[in-house]
């Protein structure tokens, strides 16, 4: 079956796009094209479109709109008529589902079930849970009684920050960038997008939904590019700035971080991750198994969340091992077209590159390679993809580069351990705190397990389970801050505190 091909025709008639070439948004509308790049699909390794290159003055122009919105009829208009607003944007995401879906397939080469189940529903998720949270957000109130006998009402009032800046990755594009462009909305701010360079796609159909909706001009804007030295780069260091909201890797996090330094501008990361699962003996290890599976090859192992090291109680080790090596051997692979296609490709031949140098480093370090461990050959046009084998190796320490670094492909280490402080112990011992998976039939060890882990978020015998009002982010290397629920609306909004005495 033939990947679902992103073409202009696609989209034939919608003003994103200009003789096939994906354009800015900003102001309300689509800017003439000016410099581009090309879009590569890391499906077949040709070039399915172009897009505009943004430049100091459309980032600068971006800012100015953004800000000048700021202080229009945006600011007067009320948390329901934000939510109102929010609920619109989400109906016209529903509307527009199989051209995201298309979007997200043509760019990434994932496969239309996850697609359609999981980024593209999120989109209007996102915005209908922040429409929610923003209509029936409270005022945090007390009424005060001092020693000295004085009374008063304290209440503390929300204001936009003002310019925020979204700068987003390539692996869930729709989902990470309506994940923050929704809450940044509710809590009246404008925004300037930047999404990734490799996935310009489903932003470029997210600006014209904003545009259907009838998002006021500057509220919304979009900005493509290169992020270093470029677009990126050019926004998350513009003077006009006023908070940074940023997905990515950790590198590129203590980048941004020096260059808003100057400006003190608030910041929330989410980075990159090295996360672990603990596997006990007591686990049901079907779930276990399965589970595990999912967290591991979900995406390409492509996605911040995904397990990258395999903690084992040693009684099970054997077993597990066998049954989650049979499992890598039989992800299927396919076009993305196809809704049983579990193998997708790297975003692109650079990072399928990155990802196979761990492969050939991991037997370096001595690793036993027990499934994958190269590239896959199909006799199509697929052989000039980015497909990489899912891959599970076992037989390295805790001090290896392999187990200590972020590979972000479709690959495991396996590792056993005795008992719950060892497990505990060795999860930790990584410079990153993202996500972890605990699996138990014991109720008390997962509550006494899962609060030692180092680590943002942590799933018992789940994994991505996700329930939005819920505080999401890591620690450590894996990044600043939280987002989710009122995490976000505190990041998205400053507190006044208003104290009248009665
Ligand atoms: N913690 C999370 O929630 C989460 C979610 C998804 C991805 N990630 C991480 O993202 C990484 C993979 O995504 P990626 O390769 O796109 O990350 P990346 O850091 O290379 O790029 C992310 C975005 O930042 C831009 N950018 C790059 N350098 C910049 C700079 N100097 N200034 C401003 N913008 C810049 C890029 O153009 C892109 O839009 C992995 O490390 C993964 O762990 C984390
Ligand atoms: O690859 C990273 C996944 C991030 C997921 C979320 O931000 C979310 O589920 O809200």
């Amino acid at each position: 079956m033939r990947a679902a091909r992103w073409s202009p025709e696609l989209m034939a008639g919608q003003p994103g796009t200009e003789r096939g070439v994906l354009r800015h948004y900003v102001g309300g509308r689509f800017l003439p094209v000016d410099a581009t790049f090309p879009k590569i699909s890391p499906v077949t390794g040709r070039m399915i479109l172009e897009v505009a290159e943004g430049d100091e003055e459309t980032v600068d122009t971006a800012v100015s709109v953004a800000r000048r919105a700021l202080h229009g009829p945006w600011a007067r208009t009320s948390p329901d008529d934000r939510a109102a607003l929010l609920r619109r944007i989400a109906d016209e995401l529903e509307r527009r589902h199989e051209d995201l879906v298309a979007a997200e397939v043509a760019d990434t080469g994932k496969s239309v079930s996850q697609a359609r189940t999981l980024d593209v529903p999120r989109g209007a998720a996102n915005f209908r849970a922040f429409a929610d949270l923003i209509a029936g957000a409270p005022l945090e109130a007390f009424q005060t009684t001092t020693a000295d006998g004085r009374r008063a009402l304290n209440y503390a009032v929300r204001r936009p920050v003002g310019v925020v800046a979204v700068v987003v990755p390539w692996n869930l594009p729709l989902l990470l960038t309506t994940w923050k462009v929704a809450p940044a909305l509710a809590c009246g701010n404008t925004v300037i997008v930047k999404p990734s360079e490799e996935t310009p796609s489903s932003a470029t159909v997210l600006a014209e939904v904003m545009d259907r909706a009838s998002v006021p001009e500057g509220v919304f804007n979009l900005v493509h590019g290169h992020g270093p030295g470029a677009a990126g780069e050019l926004l998350t260091s513009h003077a006009g700035i006023d908070a940074i909201t940023f997905t990515g890797e950790s590198g590129t996090g203590s980048a941004i971080m020096r260059s808003a330094a100057a400006g003190l501008k608030a910041v929330s990361f989410e980075l990159g991750g090295k996360n672990a699962a603990l596997v006990f003996a007591d686990a049901d290890l079907d779930a276990a198994v399965a589970g595990t599976t999912r967290s591991v090859f979900t995406n390409g192992g492509q996605v911040c969340l995904c397990t990258e090291r395999v903690l084992v109680q040693r009684a099970v080790f054997a077993e597990f091992r066998d049954r989650l090596t049979d499992q890598a051997r039989q992800q299927r692979y396919g076009w993305p077209a196809d809704p049983h296609t579990q193998v997708i490709p790297m975003i692109s031949h650079g990072h399928r590159d990155k990802v196979l140098s761990y492969y050939h480093l991991a037997t370096q370090e001595g690793a036993t390679v027990l499934a994958g461990g190269g590239v896959p050959t199909f006799g199509d046009d697929r052989d000039g993809g980015a497909y990489i084998q899912p891959t599970v190796l076992a037989g390295l320490g805790s001090d290896a580069r392999v187990n200590r670094e972020e590979i972000f492909g479709p690959v495991c280490h396996l590792q056993p351990f005795d008992d719950e402080d060892e497990a505990v112990q060795t999860a930790n011992e990584s410079d990153y705190g993202l996500a972890a998976t605990v699996w138990t039939s014991d109720v008390h060890r997962a509550h006494r397990v899962a609060p030692r882990l180092e680590a943002g978020l942590v799933w018992v015998n789940s994994w991505f389970l996700r329930d939005l009002r819920s505080p999401f982010g890591g620690m450590k290397a894996s990044g600043i801050g939280r987002e989710g629920g009122r995490h976000s609306l505190d990041f998205y909004s400053e507190l006044t505190n208003v104290c009248v005495e009665l």
